[in-house]
């Protein structure tokens, strides 16, 4: 008998697997510590995670409904995957499988696997609030039926004091008042009470779809792939932050308004019972109000578009000029970035402008409609009270409640609108980034193969920058498994372009990358990175300590193993000299460290990561001799002998690591060999054949120096 001891979160991760949800590598950090061995570790599990309670499957399931959970007295926890023809339960274990059965105590269990947010397939951002807000149907009926009551007190007051006028006054009926008073007086302190309860419980579920939206754009614009990114970060954080924008109306009080508008219409017929004709006044006063209100909504939708585009220009802008400070200084560069930022600061203005002028309009306008609708149920009622169709009592009821219909619904509605816009602006804007293609697209099945062969093909591909008239082309390029390549070539000529391509972080816009003889843009983009390890060439830090970048995205190997590759690379001694050591503090935006440190800290992150296949853009760079004689010797010992290495190069010395070169001019390979023989040809050495192209240009002892002329593929 096997006794299953693995946590229970391993299996509901394969389950996870077996239905193609992407899980996020953390998303069972509550629950590790939970064992398979006991009934209710499913429901701890769920609980652990926020995903709802799992359900006993009390009848036979079909064959759609599998894989499910399935749970034995003995063995514990495993994937239930079929039924068999005896009507036993073929289960997943660690190792094969087995058949259980009901009669043995044999209980089946389905569960609900959240897919994570970065999976739901969303084509506008409108869509993604909608959901977010009707997942929470019980909240609104709730808040919709306390705006009934809130708006039931509100006739009240108009009752008491018409009551008040009617029967208290003339009669002198005081024992009335009192009782009617009092009445009152417990009616508002419902009316207060549940005004409050409506806006907490609103507040609390606006922070909860708040966390959800805002998770899910986060995760959407870090989606984004990087070739297809806007060329102004600055302006696409702007646009992001606009969801504050239509968050900020969801939750603002102002938007009780609309649902308050119905009630006019209720009131509106309160007072033709009350006061007969006239709620002539309310029935002109309100739909112009309305339309009013219509009209200026339109009048002011271009200009809100403009400022709001203007405006993340601005903020575009600002991001540039302070992370580029050092350029902009020591280039006297001031002047210019001064003078784009007060030209962008007066166009905000100029939109800005007709916007506050109309709403100040509308907003003179509904108070002088208030104004104007109470004088005529004043004077109606008072022809109305003379010629005894209405009561005095009566009278005052309907102006209170006039000034209800005409009052907050109707002089709130400006600054509503002015947000609304804002706020539709903003979805327009969250729409653009929504349309930008993202690494893997959503609802696209991924492949999860449990190992990757560190091998590439490159068939017929293509690649243009957004904006740019030249690009990459490779007819074909293979690179085997356990090969060492280098990319050289002159500056500009495409290696790391190339290289992001092969690190599948640029889509090609024809042909296509395989690894391992799967296209690479089918793999699921954590096993991908689970294989593969790459080096920007500009490595930067993110905001953090030392052993936070040392180790993001890493399984915690250690402080040993940490320090051991620490050592070898040369980072060690940075690190013993500082008070705080790997503790350091990395500033936002990766300031703290210097370049060739910077480097040193993503060369020893790969090395902790053992990737399979090892894409490095310059490594060597920005370091010193000595360092990098350490970083080669360290990449020759980490470097095991079935993985890939693909270095690009600027290094003469770095062609040591490699068996192969291939050389890159005008975006394309013109040469690709041995190295030594590719070396020879560069230094003119070797003679190049008939059918081979002219030589690229001289080799320096330090730099490779590449002017060749593009040609032919790969070798
Ligand atoms: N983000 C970008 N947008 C538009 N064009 C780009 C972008 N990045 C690079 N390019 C252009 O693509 C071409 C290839 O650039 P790439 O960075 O691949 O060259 P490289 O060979 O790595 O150069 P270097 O040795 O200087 O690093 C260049 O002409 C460059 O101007």
């Amino acid at each position: 008998m096997t006794t299953i001891t693995v946590s229970i979160s391993q299996i509901v991760g394969r389950i996870a697997s077996l239905r193609r949800i992407d899980l996020s590598p953390d998303w069972a950090e509550n629950a590790l510590l939970i064992s398979a061995d006991y009934e209710f570790a499913l429901f701890d599990l769920c609980e652990a995670v926020g995903w709802p309670e799992p359900t006993v499957l009390l009848h036979v399931p079909g064959a759609h409904e599998f894989p499910l959970m399935a749970f034995h007295p003995v063995h514990g926890w495993a994937i239930a995957e079929r039924l068999e023809d005896g009507g036993e339960v073929r289960v997943l274990l660690g190792v094969g499988s087995a058949l259980w059965s009901v009669s043995d105590g044999c209980c089946l269990y389905d569960i609900v696997i959240p897919a994570p947010v970065r999976q739901l397939a969303y084509t506008k951002a409108i869509d993604v609030f909608r959901d977010a807000v009707f997942k929470r149907k019980s909240t609104l009926v709730l808040a919709a039926l306390a705006t009934i009551v809130v708006n039931l007190i509100a006739l009240v007051t108009s009752i008491y004091s018409m009551q008040v006028y009617d029967r208290v006054v003339p009669l002198g009926a005081f024992s009335t008042l009192l009782v009617l008073s009092l009445g009152t007086l417990v009616a508002l302190g419902f009316d207060y009470m549940i005004r409050i309860i409506r806006s907490n419980m609103l507040e609390q579920e606006a922070a909860k779809i708040d966390s959800e939206i805002s998770e899910y754009f986060f995760a959407r614009a870090a989606d984004v792939r990087l070739d297809a990114r806007p060329p102004s970060i600055g302006t696409m954080a702007a646009q992001l932050r606009g969801l504050e924008q239509v968050r900020a109306l969801m939750s603002s009080a102002v938007l009780f308004v609309f649902a308050d508008l119905p009630f006019a219409i209720f009131f509106i017929y309160v007072v033709y019972l009350l006061g007969g004709v006239v709620a002539a006044v309310m029935l002109v006063s309100f739909p112009v109000a309305i339309c009013a209100a219509l009209i200026f909504a339109r009048l002011i939708r271009e200009d809100t578009y403009k400022s709001q585009v203007t405006s993340n220009q601005k903020n575009g802008l600002l991001v540039e000029a302070l992370d580029a400070a050092e350029t902009i200084k020591s280039n006297r560069g001031q002047w210019s970035m001064q003078a784009r930022w007060n030209a962008l600061v007066e166009q905000v203005h100029a939109t800005e402008l007709p916007v506050r002028y109309r709403q100040a309009t509308a907003s003179t306008l509904f108070g002088t409609i208030q104004h104007i609708s109470y004088i005529f149920v004043i004077a109606l009622g008072a022809y109305e009270v003379y010629e005894q169709n209405m009561t005095m009592g009566a009278l005052i009821a309907c102006s209170i409640l006039s000034s209800r219909i005409n009052g907050p619904m109707i002089s709130q509605l400006p600054s509503l609108l002015v947000q609304s816009s804002y706020a539709r602006t903003s979805l327009q804007m969250l729409d653009s980034i929504m349309n930008l293609p993202t690494d893997r697209p959503g609802g696209m099945v991924q492949l999860r193969p449990s190992r990757l062969k560190p091998r590439l093909a490159l068939k017929d591909v293509a690649f243009v920058y957004p904006a740019a008239r030249a690009g990459i082309s490779v007819p074909s390029l293979e690179i085997k498994a356990g090969e060492r390549v280098a990319i050289i070539g002159g500056i500009g000529s495409g290696k790391s372009t190339l290289l992001r391509m092969l690190a599948g972080l640029y889509a090609p816009m024809q042909g296509s990358v395989m690894i391992d003889n799967l296209d690479l843009w089918q793999v699921s983009e954590d096993v991908l990175r689970t294989h593969i390890g790459y080096l920007p060439q500009d490595y930067r830090l993110v905001n953090g300590t030392l052993r936070d970048n040392l180790l993001l995205g890493l399984t915690e190997p250690g402080d040993d193993a940490m320090m051991a590759v620490a050592d070898e690379i040369g980072l060690a001694a940075m690190i013993a000299t500082h008070p705080m050591g790997v503790d350091l503090p990395i500033a936002e935006g990766g300031r703290g460290l210097s370049g060739g440190q910077r480097v040193l800290t993503g060369l020893t992150r790969i090395m902790l990561a053992k990737p399979k296949l090892w894409l490095l853009d310059e490594p060597t760079s920005s370091l010193d001799v000595d360092t990098e004689l350490k970083v080669v010797k360290a990449l020759n010992n980490r470097v095991q002998p079935d993985d890939t290495l693909v270095i690009v190069t600027h290094k003469l010395s770095l062609l040591n690591l490699v068996q192969r070169v291939i050389v890159m001019a005008n975006g394309q390979i013109v040469m690709s060999g041995p190295t030594s023989e590719v070396v020879a040809r560069l230094q003119g050495k070797s003679k190049p054949n008939n059918n081979q192209e002219p030589s690229p240009g001289p080799v320096t002892n330090g730099d490779i120096n590449s002017t060749a002329k593009p040609a032919g593929a790969d070798a």
